[in-house]
């Protein structure tokens, strides 16, 4: 038994609670569907690394969905010759029929055991992804280990393409790993300052990966992206998946930012002092108040600060949006 036409995206679509698992050989490889949307393909050469993909952790996050189906399409048909081995994740199959970010809870702030803490549909959701993820790591004996977490954003963007990279606790960063970032066309890298519940700094700090995630322009329904603008990541992604190769760029191609702060949405009253429609990446001069609520305001400290995933349609508590500022890379 196989999925029809090799669609993963269809089969979890159409089986989004389906409960068995599923395996079988291919040309190229075996395939083992152990949850719906998580396929893990071992290939038939000694494999070279140990790579994860994930996409629609937000199920209203479609194009790195396409992307990824695409990917796995060539690679079940015998078409793309798989040298590492792969774990795909299509991560929110409800959430993407209901075409929503999420269901109960923002399954991205589930992980790294976060999920005990929560109650909702994504709780089990979490811990399942987080089984794979480890199974699929504890495997991996050559080459390095790396997880690509694809979304894409509710805002426009001044940098359309950019990437999340998770907090290093003082180790040091991979030039490599930013080299790859810029040959995907990813336009600027944000140094994350703390740990995180998300899923991509799971596989960092948990599994020792590397990892980034990695924001590929603005969320719009299944059918509307236009893949193109993806072709240099998706082109990356082959030379990772079939040759093992890190693909390079010059990284000064790229901005560096640093958060500064978070903005953490302290009562019902918070708000953004912000256009709905403001960019993510927008400066603001000093002493702009950008938060307020009953409980206090923060104000801009430096002139050319910025803001990134502003949002307030959120429970009490969460993430608002993080504070940014323009990093050299010479600072490194
Ligand atoms: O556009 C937005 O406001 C959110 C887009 C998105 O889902 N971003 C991720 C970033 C995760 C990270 O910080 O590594 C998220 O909010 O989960
Ligand atoms: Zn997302």
């Amino acid at each position: 038994m196989s999925i029809p036409n090799n669609d993963l995206l269809a089969f979890t679509l159409a089986h989004p609670f389906f409960e068995e698992t599923m395996t079988w050989s291919f040309a190229g490889g075996d395939a083992y569907l152990e949850h719906p949307g998580v396929l893990h393909i071992e290939p038939e050469q000694a494999p070279r690394h140990s790579v994860v993909l994930s996409a629609g952790i937000h199920g209203n996050e479609t194009a790195p969905i396409e992307l990824v189906n695409a990917l796995v399409q060539q690679i079940l048909a015998g078409e793309l010759e798989l040298n590492t081995r792969l774990l795909v994740v299509l991560g929110h199959p409800k959430a993407m029929l209901e075409g929503t970010r999420f269901c109960d809870v923002n399954l991205n702030r589930l992980f790294c055991g976060a999920w005990q803490r929560y109650e909702g549909m994504e709780v089990e959701r979490a811990k399942h992804l987080e089984a794979s993820v480890k199974r699929f790591f504890d495997d991996h004996h050559v080459g390095e280990k790396f997880h690509y977490d694809l979304h894409t954003a509710i805002r426009g963007s001044q940098y359309e393409k950019f990437a999340v990279h998770p907090f290093t606790n003082g180790k040091s960063y991979s030039l490599a790993q930013f080299a790859f970032h810029a040959a995907c066309d990813i336009e600027a890298v944000l140094l994350s300052h703390q740990p995180a519940t998300t899923f991509s700094y799971h596989s960092y700090a948990t599994h020792g990966a590397h990892a980034a995630t990695v924001e590929l322009g603005q969320v719009k329904p299944f059918g509307e992206n236009d893949l193109t603008r993806l072709s240099a990541i998706h082109d990356s992604l082959v030379a990772l998946l079939n040759k093992a190769e890190l693909a390079e760029k010059p990284v000064k191609d790229m901005k560096l930012f640093e958060v500064i702060d978070v903005l953490t949405k302290d009562s019902e009253d918070y708000q953004l002092n912000i256009p709905s429609d403001l960019k993510n990446f927008t400066g603001f001069e000093a002493g702009f108040v950008l938060a307020e609520s009953s409980l206090g305001q923060y104000m801009i400290e430096q002139e050319g600060d910025a803001i990134v995933f502003p949002n307030t349609q959120l429970p009490v508590g969460q993430r608002a949006g993080l504070v940014v500022r323009v990093k050299d890379w010479s600072e490194f």
